[in-house]
């Protein structure tokens, strides 16, 4: 298999099988599921990040009808299965065929491991997508199909024997997992692949974590309080269903993103920066915990008015300033922190089964250049932090190399940084698992 997955695409104009008219789909079929996904999927192997693709595709088509639902599950499901469909593809398609069919077949390989008592109805399904994006092509998707399943067992068989495709990661990733996890790779890879579960953060300031989830329990909404405060749903639900999420009592937020404000630990009256802000969640729960004088940088003025708007809902407020953190000349004052929470950009590998287009768009060369974007970020913060001060590295990665060893060489560096405990530990990995994605922190104090 190739670096990336998705070798046998072509052009859209490669084979587009003549000029027959397009044939309209039924919004709500699971052809136009298919059809909308397949798409989405393409883009993705193209190069393009999913959340826009998503959210052009849903201004593209605008039938009422249309199962967005069943199209994001679709489509995030087979961008989890990275490589598996490809392999297979691989073995059927004599040709390059336009990216939109390309798709629309790994799309149809993924349900038809899922459903395979629904196998028929999805390979009609699957067809009459493909002859709606391109009609003189719909016998050879019919014809890859129906191989497929004649062989399905074989070929199922076939991927499970190999690593990347068992795992459904690239090997890249798989490589580096292993090498600095060697009793749990298998296990983060595998939590990588699962459906994220959805934890709420309660409003400290207006109600304890227990009465948060008595509230959700009137509310007919199950869910587990966490040793950290979270509340980790049984159940993913839209937020108009949580009881007073609009009036700022609950939000969404990861069950490891919410030690963050606990193990930087503000106190009422404190200077603190967080570095890296939007969309805000981390900013907000440090201001729910204490009175301090906030200020929230963010880079991208799209994302920094995501602070506001999150701010406003909670009823919050902090200086934000659209800003390079590491541009000390065109943001600092001079006055120094007391704490900054530095959750600098990374490869979100931790978080990769809400995102499963980074394990396509990611590659392996991008993690150095990860890493010493966070060293220089760390360098730069550093000078804005007051003597006896602390630090809150965070990111949401499970690579070695942007986590302790950056850690390590930052410490290298810096003879006045001096390794804080967090909860008697020097470091915590937490590692992704059912309850929360993968984190990683580390908490340094400036010498005095
Ligand atoms: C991991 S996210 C932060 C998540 C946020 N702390 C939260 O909990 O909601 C990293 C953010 O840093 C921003 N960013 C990247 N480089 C930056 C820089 N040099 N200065 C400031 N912000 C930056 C990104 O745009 C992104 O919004």
């Amino acid at each position: 298999m190739t670096d990336r997955p998705g070798h046998r695409r072509a052009p859209a104009r490669a084979r587009d099988g003549g000029h027959r008219r397009p044939a309209p789909l039924a919004p709500d079929s699971l052809a136009m599921s298919l059809s909308l996904a397949g798409q989405l999927v393409a883009a993705v192997v193209e190069g393009k990040a999913l959340t826009e693709q998503l959210a052009h595709s849903r201004r593209r088509h605008t039938a009422p009808d249309i199962n967005w639902g069943a199209v994001q599950d679709l489509t995030y499901g087979t961008l989890r299965d990275y490589g598996r469909g490809d392999a297979v593809l691989g073995q059927f398609l004599q040709k390059p065929l336009p990216a939109a069919l390309h798709g629309v077949l790994l799309v149809a390989f993924h349900r038809l491991e899922q459903r395979h008592d629904q196998a028929h109805t999805i390979v009609d399904q699957a067809v009459s997508a493909a002859a709606s994006l391109a009609p003189g092509l719909k016998g050879v998707v019919n014809g890859v199909l129906r191989n497929i399943l004649r062989r399905f067992d074989a070929l199922v068989t076939r991927l499970d024997a190999t690593p990347e495709t068992r795992l459904r990661h690239p090997d890249w990733w798989i490589r580096r997992l292993r090498a600095s996890y060697p009793d749990d790779w298998e296990a983060i890879l595998a939590a990588g692949n699962q459906h994220p579960p959805m934890a709420l953060r309660v409003n400290r300031r207006r109600l304890t974590p227990e009465a948060g989830l008595a509230r959700l329990a009137e509310a007919g909404i199950a869910a587990r309080l966490l040793d950290n405060g979270a509340l980790c749903l049984e159940r993913a639900c839209p937020v108009d269903q949580i009881p007073g999420f609009f009036t700022g009592d609950f939000s969404v937020q990861d069950a490891g993103a919410q030690w963050a404000a606990r193990w930087l630990a503000p106190r009422d009256g404190e200077r603190i920066l967080d570095a890296c802000a939007a969309p805000g969640g981390k900013t907000a729960h440090l201001l729910e915990l204490a009175d301090v004088d906030l200020t929230a940088l963010e880079l991208d003025p799209a994302r920094a008015t995501r602070i506001e708007e999150n701010l406003e809902r909670l009823g919050l407020s902090a200086r934000i300033e659209v800003a390079d953190c590491a541009d000390l000349e065109r943001w600092w004052d001079g006055r120094p922190f007391d704490r900054i929470l530095a959750d600098v950009p990374c490869s979100a590998s931790g978080v990769v089964r809400r995102h499963p287009d980074i394990k396509w768009l990611r590659r392996n060369t991008d993690i150095p250049r990860f890493a010493a974007q966070q060293a220089s970020l760390l360098d730069a913060l550093w000078r804005t932090l007051a003597p006896g001060g602390t630090m809150l590295y965070v990111t949401c990665s499970v690579f070695d190399e942007e986590n302790r060893s950056q850690i390590a060489r930052f410490c290298a560096r810096h003879a006045d940084a001096i390794r804080m405990a967090i909860d008697n530990q020097i470091e915590r990995i937490v590692l992704p698992g059912a309850d929360h994605d993968g984190f990683y922190y580390a908490l340094l104090q400036k010498h005095r």
